[in-house]
């Protein structure tokens, strides 16, 4: 049985028991629940705290986990990133009170509060800076105001948590984040259990970036209409029943559907559909 970290809080755990779902698996009902089995598909769910799922993976009690790649590196845990899930995207960045600090030099004999000592002690160390780190569990915008610290480190996704504070981001992202799928460093790479879970959650995020397009076109305009719409391997080209006619059909990326529906019909493209797709193994 593949057991499998689930974050059971936070932002990370909605969208991935949203994923989870749409990949097949059974999830929890109710929020309380700390671990579940899937029988069908053979899988054990164990809900835990998003920044202890690192510690788990590492420690071989859990074959992977689903965490923010943030939480990962400050972890410091012996687990490594094996595939990127597209949600929870946010910046680590420094921030502060507009025009404190211009530059990382800036930073030396400052204290900066956060939540991630991890990432922002090694980020200070990889550039030499001197600088205090005072831990805070969350809300560090708050920390300036309360003379807590004079720089806080932080995730900024919008930003809007940093302007209603009255701060402003100093200097370039210290990295940048997202939903990540880990498992222990140096762990069987070919563990078919494993491969089977990635390729599920692999089908869910192309059945979330494609739709499938059909459309009509005569063929004098198909070397053009394939140029718009070269699909993944290849477009399927069918005859239409009508001669000099075929029937096209590619998987497109959806955030492109409109602006490739637009230039198939100006090369005389007709019947143009888009369908989703709800599940896919490439
Ligand atoms: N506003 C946000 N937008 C996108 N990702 C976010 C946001 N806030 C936190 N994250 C991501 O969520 C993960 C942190 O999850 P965690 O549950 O510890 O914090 P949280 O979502 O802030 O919840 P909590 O309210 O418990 O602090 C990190 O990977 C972080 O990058
Ligand atoms: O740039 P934004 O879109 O405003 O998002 C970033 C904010 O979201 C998270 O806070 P959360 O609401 O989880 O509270 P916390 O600080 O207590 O973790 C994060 O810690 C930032 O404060
Ligand atoms: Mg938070």
């Amino acid at each position: 049985m593949l057991r499998i970290a689930v974050p059971n809080k936070g932002s990370l755990s909605g969208p991935a028991a949203e994923m989870l779902h749409e990949a097949g698996y059974q999830q929890r009902r109710e929020s309380k629940e700390l671990r579940i089995v899937d029988p069908v598909n053979e899988v054990e769910f164990f809900y835990l705290r998003p920044r202890d799922i690192a510690i788990y993976v590492a420690s071989g009690q859990l074959d992977i986990g689903l965490t923010g790649r943030d939480l990962l590196i400050d972890s410091g845990a012996e687990a490594e990133e094996i595939l990127a899930l597209g949600f929870a995207r946010s910046t680590f960045r420094y921030a502060t009170k507009p025009g404190t600090v211009s530059g990382l030099a800036d930073l030396a004999g400052k204290t900066i509060a956060t939540s991630y000592e991890g990432i922002v002690a090694a980020h200070l160390a990889e550039h030499g800076i001197d600088a205090s780190v005072v831990h805070l569990d969350g809300a560090v915008e708050t920390a300036i105001q309360l003379g807590v610290a004079q720089v806080i480190a932080d995730v900024v996704e919008t930003g809007t948590s940093l302007r209603n504070a009255g701060l402003e981001v100093a200097g370039e992202p210290i990295m940048q984040s997202e939903a990540v799928v880990i498992r222990r460093t140096g762990a069987d790479a070919d563990d078919l259990k494993v491969q089977q879970f990635l390729r599920r959650l692999q089908g869910v995020l192309v059945a979330r970036t494609y739709v499938m397009m059909d459309y009509d076109c005569r063929v004098e305009q198909l070397e053009k209409a394939v140029a718009l719409t070269p699909g993944l391997e290849s477009p399927t080209v069918s005859p239409l029943h009508n001669e000099g006619w075929v029937a096209v059909r590619a998987m497109v990326p959806a955030k492109e559907a409109q602006r490739i529906m637009d230039d198939l019909y100006d090369i005389g493209a007709r019947a143009i559909l888009t369908t989703a797709i709800h599940a896919c193994r490439l």
